[in-house]
């Protein structure tokens, strides 16, 4: 039988059992629900501790769909975040709920809901950095067109000795937020994402383990499942990454599929140990460059 993550005795937790949800994503949002409520009951039965859902999910991924979709997030949730509450009191499983559009005095923001296993919303995560970029002639995507970004790093306690950090897709390519997730307390950090076609196969599975390097962490990056009928053609291949930035296991494309990863939580702190990047690092030389980080352990 599964062990969540919190009950146990939590110090001694040694393996955590994380399960990837790369899901289709439509059109229809009822339909999406639907999928996400089999899909994480799917994961639930192969015994997961912490179900991580991609970038997302309740709405198509294009700027003129997010306010559409969006729902408030918090004291009253919407029928995304409702549900997501609901299958983790039931199937006492943690739920990283990838994201949806949040409302919240008039602006919208990508939100990724923390749920541990009572069905308590404990945390969010608003995406900190809009995925605002142009490739000429391949992609062209302006989150800022509709969306407003967040402003704080989220760090939320798992167990007595383990925390997760939570970000969002483009929030990957910035080394900086992993490692002030890191220096809250992270040992775990998970990107639900939605990389695309373009920037997909260069870069997804490389900033994934850039960022376990930086951060001596694992990584764990949920993508959706490439919808043939969407304009935006998601990357698939959701991932996860060990603290010595191995790929532990990777989805083998971009079908929907349900990702399985046994986190030994030992090889946190004998990575960290090996190589005490935080205490070696030089500000003399090259400035804190985060402000108020004092670097050391
Ligand atoms: N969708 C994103 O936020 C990021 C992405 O696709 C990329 O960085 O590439």
């Amino acid at each position: 039988t599964k062990t969540p993550a919190r009950s146990q005795s939590t110090a001694t937790q040694k393996t955590l059992r994380v399960a990837v949800v790369q899901m289709l994503v439509g059109s229809d949002k009822a339909t999406n629900l639907k999928n996400a409520e089999r899909l994480v009951n799917q994961a639930c039965d192969g015994n997961a501790d912490v179900v991580v859902l991609p970038e997302i999910w309740n709405s198509p991924y294009a700027v003129d769909q997010f306010r559409k979709h969006a729902e408030p997030i918090g004291h009253e949730c919407g029928p995304s975040v409702s549900l997501l509450k609901t299958l983790a009191k039931e199937r006492n499983v943690w739920i990283v709920g990838g994201s949806v559009p949040e409302l919240s005095d008039d602006k919208v923001y990508n939100t990724s809901p923390i749920i541990n296993s009572d069905g308590v919303l404990v945390e969010k995560h608003r995406k900190v950095h809009l995925f605002d970029i142009d490739v000429p002639g391949k992609i062209r995507f302006f989150e800022s067109e509709t969306l407003t970004g967040g402003d704080s790093a989220t760090v939320t306690p798992l167990t007595e000795e383990h925390a997760l950090g939570v970000a969002i897709c483009y929030d990957v390519r910035f080394p900086e937020l992993a490692i002030t997730m890191r220096k809250k307390g992270a040992s775990i950090l998970v990107y639900p994402g939605a990389f695309n076609t373009v920037t997909g196969p260069p870069h997804w599975e490389l900033l994934a383990r850039a960022r376990a390097l930086d951060a001596q962490a694992f990584v764990v990056c949920a993508s959706p499942a490439r919808n043939p009928d969407s304009a935006y053609q998601a990357y698939g291949h959701s991932v996860v990454v060990d603290p010595w930035g191995a790929p532990l296991e990777r989805c083998a494309g971009h079908g929907e599929e349900i990702l399985f990863a046994d986190l030994d939580l030992t090889r946190v702190a004998e990575v960290r140990n090996s190589m005490k990047l935080l205490d070696q690092r030089r500000p003399d030389v090259y400035g804190t460059f985060i402000e108020g980080v004092d670097w050391k352990e």
